[in-house]
């Protein structure tokens, strides 16, 4: 850390802290020194851009500072990946009624709805270059302009950016606007892989544990013994703790109220060295390749234990696809429907029935 930052973040309020200290699970080094930043970046309006590998917590990042910058509306968070280009622009803006076919309604855009409070643009490298200059204007004027409105509206949002993409070198090669990469890059914050902390894994299984819980009281949860932990430790977490949470989940079906040893975590639950095979987004996944995948977890616990509870392990795969495809399409249910080949109508049944809302999947 930097002298300057030394002297900024040796003033950081506590309270502050402990916000994001219930949010962001880990007491590494690494980590402290994360929340330290961002402890005083968060009452700021200073645009913040949140870097880091895949799986990392760039959006879990973005949530705490959004709870520690005292701000009063809401978190709004858009997957700029997610929509197609063509509907980008009135998701963001919102639009008019009668503004192109289909417009019965108006409907006001995620831009407005942050209004007070934090707009979230997960993958803005992935904006169309036409929407980029849009959304520049915007930052320097406060002002927005529905699609087929006329007059302007005066906004207030603290803006948050998160991109896998490496912006600067799309911004030399035109892929991406600098002007706007200059506005948004006001400061940049990067968020350690999990193979830089793993020191806080156990802390973050705990957490893990203590949500199944609140989830399900009646759970029994997985114990990893110390064997596990090391076995852990060692793994190098090439999809960073959303790999780790994929991990627990397995765990939580395969070794309910029993103990881990180093033997499960290599041979069950990563099974492959260095696993490279875990998805960043299971949803994307073939479904195939999810059943090749956990057939060989299956057939070695079928091999050491001789049974194995289907339905609850039918239930923990439809949980993690139903959670995956919200959070794809940020907590909207019919493009979730559509990503998961299903019914609207039945994905709300199958939610109801598996107690899940959009609220806490998009929460969490
Ligand atoms: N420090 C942490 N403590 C507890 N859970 C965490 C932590 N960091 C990440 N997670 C969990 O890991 C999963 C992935 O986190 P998140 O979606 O924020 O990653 P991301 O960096 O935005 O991923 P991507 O680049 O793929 O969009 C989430 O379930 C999140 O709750």
């Amino acid at each position: 850390m930097t002298q300057i930052w030394q002297t900024a973040v040796s003033d950081v309020d506590t309270k502050k802290i402990s916000v994001l200290d219930r949010i962001l699970i880990g007491r590494s080094a690494a980590m402290q020194q994360l929340k330290q930043v961002l402890s005083v970046v968060a009452p700021t309006e200073a645009p913040v851009m949140v870097q880091g590998e895949t799986g990392v917590g760039k959006e879990l990042v973005c949530e705490a500072l959004h709870k520690a910058s005292g701000r009063s509306g809401d978190l709004v968070a858009v997957n700029c990946a997610a929509i197609p280009a063509d509907l980008l622009e009135s998701e963001l803006f919102g639009h008019e009624k009668g503004a192109f076919t289909g417009a019965d309604q108006r409907r006001i855009g995620r831009i407005e709805q942050a209004q007070g409070g934090t707009l979230f643009l997960d993958e803005i490298g992935d904006m169309p270059l036409a929407l980029q200059a849009k959304l520049l204007r915007v930052l320097e004027t406060r002002r927005i302009q529905r699609v087929g409105g006329r007059g302007e509206i005066d906004v207030d949002f603290r803006l948050v950016t998160a991109t896998h993409r490496a912006l600067a070198s799309d911004a030399e090669a035109g892929r991406f606007r600098s002007d706007l990469y200059f506005r948004i890059n006001v400061f940049p914050v990067s968020v350690p892989s999990l193979s830089q902390r793993t020191d806080d894994i156990p802390l973050i299984l705990e957490a893990m544990i203590g949500r199944q819980q609140d989830r399900n009281p009646d759970a029994m949860p997985p114990h990893f013994n110390q064997g596990a932990l090391r076995a852990l430790s060692a793994h190098s977490w090439p999809g960073n703790v959303r790999e780790l949470r994929n991990m627990f989940e397995r765990a939580a079906v395969l070794f309910a109220g029993r103990v881990v040893t180093a033997e499960a975590v290599q041979n069950v639950l990563l099974p492959s060295q260095g696993m490279t095979s875990v998805p960043a987004e299971p949803v994307t996944m073939q479904p195939t390749i999810i059943a090749g995948d956990d057939q060989d977890a299956i057939r070695t616990i079928l091999e050491a234990e001789g049974s194995v509870d289907m339905r609850s392990y039918l239930r923990d795969i439809e949980e993690r696809l139903i959670d995956a495809a919200l959070r794809k399409n940020g907590g909207c249910v019919s493009q979730a429907a559509r990503t998961l080949r299903l019914q609207r109508t039945t994905l709300i049944e199958k939610m109801k029935k598996l107690s899940i809302t959009r609220e806490a999947v998009m929460m969490n």
